[in-house]
């Protein structure tokens, strides 16, 4: 998205309107900078809202609310994600009100998810918008949108917004995982630099992993966009870990995007040998090969490809030792810290509906495919070893195959 043009020279002719849809308004009434990154910021976040609730809406999820907000394209990430979660966190009420206030009428119906977070930022946030036409649509209607507000809290017997959303941000906090890249660094190194300003120890399970106090936000830290380090889950580390992958070994990672088991093969591999990291969807593999560059790994051949097509008799793969097999999943055993709590689906009482089940079924019968493919694929070296992870709905699996 290209930035807001130059200051305009006579601001008498009155705010500008426009920047509804996804362009920057072509006249702002004021452009200071913390104006520009929220206007900004709240196109970053309707559009990976338009995504998540897509993707919960029809249980093809284009990825985790996390993913999404970290992938390359959105820049300005920290204000996008809290955007995001706090608008999913107040989205039924916000559809209440501006459904009943009828502010949300046909024109504004096609851009709903930039209403809805601009009405967010804007009645319950820090948004002081004037620029941008979801934005004056939101202040030429807040006394309306107030007055709906205060109508719903007294039919529902609360005092507070707060009172009608506060079941579900009910979550314990989790400690922050982090990974250390020793293709670029060292353990010892990046805590001398971070415990300059966090309280940061070694975990005593899994190698070359840091923990955190939760919360603590690293997204745009130097060691993180250098790939020094990654952001990186304790159980997501384990896996490569289990692989146990040797120095010059070659190995075959099945499901790779976003890549972050790819690239810690590599790094336990000294950067000796190759992996092959197969991703079938297209985007998901330029997000592969982004996390590639940053690991600095040059062992690592990404193929935008169907695991299920490749064949073990073609000689590529003859000295193939091991494959890592982490399949698409439900989430279910991870919702917490997917944030999937707060998606629409997780509050409704269809938990077990068809399209759920039907959903489940067809992940479960691809991890058994692609489970059976890795089984038989019979490499010249005779000996091999496969990691899986497969997580069903309701028995979370995790299965080590030799
Ligand atoms: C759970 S994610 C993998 C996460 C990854 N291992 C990591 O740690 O970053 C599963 C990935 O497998 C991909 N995928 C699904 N079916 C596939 C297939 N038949 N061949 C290759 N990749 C596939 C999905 O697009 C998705 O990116």
């Amino acid at each position: 998205m290209a930035p807001p043009p130059p200051q305009r020279k006579n601001p008498s002719r009155g705010p500008a309107v426009t920047g509804g849809n996804g362009r920057p308004p072509r006249r702002m009434a004021s452009r200071d900078a913390a104006e520009r990154a929220a206007f900004f910021a709240r196109r970053e976040a309707a559009a990976v809202l338009r995504r998540v609730l897509r993707g919960d809406a029809t249980r093809r999820s284009a990825g985790s609310i996390k993913s999404l907000v970290y992938s390359p394209t959105v820049r300005n990430k920290r204000a996008t994600f809290a955007l995001v979660c706090q608008t999913l966190k107040y989205l039924p009420i916000l559809k209440e009100v501006l459904g009943s206030s009828g502010v949300l009428n046909s024109k504004w119906k096609k851009q709903e998810e930039l209403v809805v977070v601009t009405a967010y930022d804007i009645l319950f946030g820090q948004g002081t918008a004037v620029s941008g036409s979801a934005e004056q649509l939101i202040l030429a209607n807040k006394d309306i949108l107030s007055s709906a507000l205060d109508r719903i809290c007294a039919k529902r017997n609360v005092s507070s917004v707060e009172d009608l959303v506060g079941q579900k941000t009910a979550v314990k906090p989790k400690p922050r995982f982090l990974r250390v890249n020793t293709l670029k660094t060292t353990a010892e190194s990046v805590i001398e630099e971070l415990s300059k300003i966090h309280m940061v120890y070694k975990d005593d399970m899994v190698p070359d992993m840091l923990v955190l106090p939760p919360g603590t936000d690293l997204h745009s830290h130097p060691l993180v966009t250098n790939g020094k380090v990654f952001l990186q889950g304790k159980a997501s580390c384990m896996v490569a870990v289990a692989l146990n992958p040797k120095p010059g070994w070659k190995v075959i990672d099945a499901c790779a995007a976003p890549g972050n088991k790819t690239v810690h093969l590599a790094a336990l591999m000294n950067g000796e040998g190759s992996i092959i990291a197969c991703e079938l969807n297209k985007e998901r593999a330029k997000t592969l090969q982004h996390t590639v560059r940053r690991s600095g790994a040059n062992n690592i051949q990404t193929v935008n490809g169907d695991f299920l097509d490749i064949d073990s008799k073609d000689p590529s793969y003859a000295e193939v030792r091991a494959i890592l097999l982490d399949p698409s999943c439900s989430g279910s055993g991870i919702s917490t810290e997917r944030l999937d709590y707060l998606l629409p689906s997780h509050s409704r009482d269809d938990q077990d509906d068809a399209s759920t089940s039907s959903r489940v079924m067809k992940l479960s019968a691809f991890q058994k495919k692609a489970l059976s493919h890795a089984l038989s694929c019979k490499f010249q070296f005779p000996q091999w070893r496969g990691w899986s992870t497969a997580p069903a709905r309701f028995t979370r699996q995790r299965m080590r195959m030799s």
